[in-house]
């Protein structure tokens, strides 16, 4: 009797040490616990409590509702009004701010990206692609596409910061020198709209009859400051979405854009860029 009292004692021991030992594991392996909108504690899906301040009524799912119009169906080009949610601009800016570097462009096949002010002036900041924001905003970009299939994912976020003079020279976002995988399509994201010059401009693109759209692009001769095509102006809020090649695969001329320089303020966007990797280069006619 004595004896099985001491055995389910130790045993009871062991058992607590066991669990202490599982806590203490779990708390080196999860370093700050994670609440989700609902007030549960756990491990995915869910918000960390610093986000929370950004987003009180979060929920796990992604609520957000926008709008969207075809803007031109050759190339396929989509604007959105309200594709990020004010909260959600709030965030990205935030957790930008201490992070940016000046922005690289290509730096040749098989080489590293390089600075080059001749085509580029603006400072970046890459998401991490684990970061709850960053996620959602991805997950909205590849419903938006109708999935895209299982080839298809969402390359890092990349936020743009542009001063004064800030901009970025005539540019495909694809890469021209790979054969197989590519970015198939790009979402240019507006998060802010307190600087003027810094549109996004399309100089293959026909600027529509419908003076409806004159709020998003610019439409009088003076704005347009001899920019050809059109060019989207930066709305806080909104994004304009197109696709960079022909549904065979060949690549779509229409698309060569540039942001223009900013004239005054600060223009902040970010670059939703989706990859395909089953895309091929058509054969050389
Ligand atoms: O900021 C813009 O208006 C366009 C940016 C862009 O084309 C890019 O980052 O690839
Ligand atoms: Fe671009």
């Amino acid at each position: 009797m004595g004896s099985s009292k001491r055995a389910k004692g130790s045993s009871m021991l062991y058992f607590s040490l066991a669990t202490v030992a599982i806590v203490a594991i779990l708390g080196l392996l999860v370093p700050s616990f994670y609440v989700s909108a609902t007030g549960r504690v756990g491990f995915s899906l869910t918000v960390p409590r610093s986000i929370l301040k950004y987003f009180p009524n979060l929920k796990n799912d992604d609520q957000h509702q926008y709008r969207a119009q075809i803007f031109s169906r050759d190339p396929l080009v989509i604007y959105i009004p309200d594709f990020i949610s004010e909260d959600e601009i709030d965030y990205v800016l935030d957790y930008s701010e201490p992070l940016y570097q000046p922005s690289k462009v290509y730096g040749g096949f098989d080489n590293p990206p390089i600075m080059d002010e001749k085509m580029r002036r603006s400072e970046q900041v890459i998401m991490d692609r684990k970061d709850p924001i960053a996620r959602r905003l991805a997950q909205r970009a590849r419903e938006f596409q109708g999935w895209r299939g299982n080839t298809t994912y969402v390359e890092s976020l990349s936020v743009q910061r542009y001063s004064l003079n800030g901009f970025y020279n005539y540019h495909y976002d694809p890469d021209g020198y790979i054969t197989e995988g590519n970015r198939v399509t790009s979402f240019m994201i507006y998060l802010t709209d307190n600087c003027t010059g810094g549109g996004t401009n399309f100089p293959f693109l026909t600027q529509p009859n419908d003076t409806r759209w004159c709020d998003v692009i610019e439409c009088d001769e003076e704005a347009k400051d001899g920019f050809q095509g059109v060019t989207f102006k930066p709305v806080k809020g909104s994004a304009v979405f197109w696709e960079n090649f022909y549904p065979n695969g060949s690549w779509h001329n229409g698309v060569y854009h540039a942001s223009l320089p900013v004239k005054s303020g600060v223009k902040v966007g970010l670059n939703i860029w989706s990859w395909d990797t089953a895309w091929k280069a058509p054969a050389e006619e």
